[in-house]
């Protein structure tokens, strides 16, 4: 495990594990751990990403974490979110829902999904109004140091050409200094309209967790990681910075380039 400190004081952590397993086996015991902090006298906001990540967490609905971790404290919400009905293959919240939200005790109304039959723009708006509302009615933390929410823990996925959440490296939206969340509708991941957190957003949060897992991500884990990090352009994912901790979960394919 690496350990180093940049320019924001943001503490950093690299595991580099051997396998994809082990890769699940830590992020649970990590989350497990933060969960256990800040259940211990409040809520956990949890922001969760699609992807391979809701696999990734799968060692949390089974023993010990489904019996022990105090669910009913947790909040999800979602990085970004494909503008699909929330029952359509495409949907995040489906996959979410399927893979891990209906397997562990999280009360349905601690679970906050995109609101369907809206434009990815209205989509956009409408989350990002919610999440005002819960931080004025202090259900959710703001950050002191930008006024915008802040979350517990997000936790990210990374794309093989280093994008996050729907933040592509050739699209206006990671640029995004106002908005909280934002509308794509042409990301040149499929499906073409989704919503996504900004990066003010992302980085107000206390803690962001990537895990990152194959060897499509090498190359991106190397530009993001590796000695010569390209500063020049940076990829979205090297923009991620939150308030207190960034900590990674590579497996050995993921830093076969390292
Ligand atoms: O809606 C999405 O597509 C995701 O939220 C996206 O940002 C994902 O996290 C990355 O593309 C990594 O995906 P993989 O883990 O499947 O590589």
């Amino acid at each position: 495990m690496n350990i180093t400190c940049s320019h924001k004081m943001v503490l950093t952590e690299v595991h580099k594990l051997e396998s994809e397993e082990d890769v699940a086996v830590a992020l649970a015991s990590y989350i497990y751990k933060l969960s256990g902090k800040f259940t211990a006298s409040g809520t956990f906001s949890v922001v969760l990403s699609g992807g391979t990540l809701i696999n990734t967490l799968r060692k949390l609905t089974e023993h010990p974490y489904v019996s022990s971790i105090r669910w009913s404290k947790w909040l999800i919400f979602f990085l970004d979110e494909r503008v699909v009905p929330l029952d359509h293959p495409d949907s995040n919240f489906k996959l979410a829902y399927d893979g891990f939200l209906s397997k562990v005790p999280i009360p349905e109304s601690n679970i906050y999904p995109i609101k369907e039959n809206l434009s990815p723009e209205e989509a956009a708006d409408e989350y990002e109004q919610r999440l005002k509302h819960l931080v004025t009615k202090n259900k959710l933390k703001a950050s002191p140091a930008t006024g915008f929410a802040k979350f517990d823990l997000m936790l990210v996925g990374m794309g093989p050409e280093g994008h996050v959440a729907s933040l592509f490296c050739w699209h206006f939206q990671r640029f995004e200094k106002k908005k909280w969340v934002t509308f794509i509708t042409d990301s040149p991941k499929p499906p073409p309209n989704r919503i996504t957190f900004t990066l003010p957003l992302i980085n107000s949060a206390s803690h962001v967790a990537m895990a990152v897992t194959g060897e499509d991500a090498a190359d991106a884990v190397k530009m993001a990681l590796g000695k010569h990090a390209n500063d020049h352009y940076p990829l979205p994912v090297q923009k991620v910075s939150p308030e207190l901790s960034l900590t990674w979960f590579l497996d050995k394919e993921a830093t076969s380039e390292l």
